[in-house]
């Protein structure tokens, strides 16, 4: 189950991403906003990353204008990594080297067929772990402890 959310400016297009998420069957549990009323998003990144980061949601969808203050509010919720894209590889990477387990749009920077692609890929990318899984490993420890050991 995915956890999605956003602010009031990438409202319609979340509208879209759900549209899409039912045609291709993947399940999801809205946690807002509901409309275009301008609203604030660190309401959204908040809630969105606190089902992720309590098991309640696998992983998180995230929108405002530019991806980047919801993915700051997500990334202050202890357990996750949340990562802002607007292109599929980097999207692919951050599954691959840092296990993402949120992930940000900009609805005013990217088009909503290539936040399909980015979305996509996201994913279906496992995380790789070995050498990787150490460096996730010490992000937690920096955020369990103040140093990353
Ligand atoms: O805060 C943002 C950037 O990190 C988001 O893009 C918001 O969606 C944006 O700031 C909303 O702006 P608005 O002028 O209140 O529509």
């Amino acid at each position: 189950m995915l956890a999605i959310g956003s602010d009031h400016a990438a409202f319609e297009y979340k509208q879209e991403i759900k549209a899409w998420l039912d045609e291709k069957g993947i399940a999801y549990k809205e946690f807002g906003a509901f409309g275009t009323e301008r609203t604030d998003y660190p309401t959204y990144g908040e809630k969105v990353a606190k089902a992720v980061a309590s098991g309640e949601c696998e992983k998180g969808l995230l929108f405002c204008g530019s991806g980047v203050g919801i993915s700051i509010t997500a990334n202050k919720v202890k357990g996750i990594r949340a990562v802002v894209c607007s292109e599929p590889y980097s999207a692919q990477l951050s599954r691959l080297h840092n296990d993402t387990n949120v992930l940000a749009l900009g609805s005013r920077v990217v088009g909503i067929e290539l936040a399909k692609m980015i979305i996509e890929i996201w994913l279906a990318t496992p995380f790789e772990g070995g050498r990787h899984g150490e460096r996730v490993n010490m992000m937690s420890r920096l955020e369990e402890t103040g140093s990353c050991g």
